[in-house]
């Protein structure tokens, strides 16, 4: 169930969230001249995520990072998993797509700043913040980067299958895919179908309790859009807070155009979802102090 009680805990770590380490990894993803899933760049641009993760994770005890390989593709997934101290079976999931594509030609640039460089650096700022601070989560955390989001969420559907054929207890999945273009009043556009009604009232009383500044809103996708709806089909509980309305969304992304550049050259939407990312990680997994 979806309680709030670890307020020490998660503004501490909010406060710790830096717009600028958000960006240098945006930048430093969107500078492979595409991340595509059959590319060398998309495979090298998975491994430098791995390494990273590995670098930040440090010999953090509990904690490991590992590629997962998918048979019909050479681009990996990412997983880096934090066991948890009392009910590790219990899993917390925080996933985006590592992967771009050029819509018009796939040979051509894919910067994927947006779409989801930006996802990824969210994702990694958490990391980055968790693994500086003591938490010690009572259940299981999962981080993972997905490959092939963009040719049918492929990469996410075999993790989210394996999941659920081997019973696991995944308790609440949070996608983070496109959240650095501010195109809409809303700071948080909550996807309301292919997810889990009561996970994302949840990630609202979250916004509204620790960062009351933000505004929450609601959007439609009509079609599963991004790696949310791979763990939803499986049954599990997934939800996603998107940049903007549907119809006010990046325009640039599956283009050479998806650049920080199109988006104020800062990361300062992004830094809001590493805030709420960080919330939504605590008060599901609790930390065992
Ligand atoms: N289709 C998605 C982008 C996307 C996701 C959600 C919404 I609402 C609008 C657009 C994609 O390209 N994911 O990689
Ligand atoms: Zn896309
Ligand atoms: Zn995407």
């Amino acid at each position: 169930n979806y309680q709030i009680s670890e307020d020490d805990m998660v503004r501490k770590l909010i406060g710790q969230t830096k717009e600028s380490s958000i960006r240098e990894t945006i930048q430093q993803l969107s500078r492979y001249h595409d991340r595509y899933y059959k590319s060398k760049t998309g495979v090298e641009a998975a491994n430098w995520i791995k390494d990273y993760w590995q670098k930040l994770a440090g010999d953090k005890t509990g904690v490991s990072v590992k590629t997962v390989d998918h048979n019909d593709w050479q681009q990996p997934s990412v997983v880096m998993t934090w066991q948890g101290s009392e009910t590790p079976d219990e899993i917390v999931v925080i996933g985006g797509h590592l992967d771009s594509i050029n819509g018009r030609n796939i040979s051509l640039k894919a910067p994927g700043a947006d779409d989801n460089a930006s996802g990824i650096a969210t994702i990694t700022e958490v990391i980055r913040v968790l693994v500086e601070s003591n938490f010690k989560p009572k259940k299981t955390i999962k981080f993972m980067g997905y490959a092939a989001e963009e040719v049918g969420l492929r990469g996410s559907s075999e993790i989210a299958r394996q999941h659920k054929n081997q019973g696991a207890k995944v308790v609440g999945v949070l996608q983070l895919d496109m959240t650095n273009y501010n195109g809409s009043q809303d700071d948080f556009n909550l996807v309301s179908d292919y997810t889990n009604d009561r996970q994302n009232k949840f990630i609202a009383e979250l916004s509204k309790k620790y960062l009351p500044q933000l505004k929450v809103g609601y959007t439609r996708c009509g079609y599963g859009c991004s790696d949310h709806a791979s763990w939803h089909n499986n049954g599990f509980p997934a939800s996603m807070p998107f940049e903007a309305k549907f119809n006010q969304s990046n325009r640039s992304i599956h283009t050479e155009r998806d650049t920080l550049d199109q988006m104020g050259g800062n990361a300062n939407h992004a830094l809001k979802f590493s805030k709420l990312a960080t919330a939504f990680v605590v008060e599901m997994a609790k930390h065992a102090g």
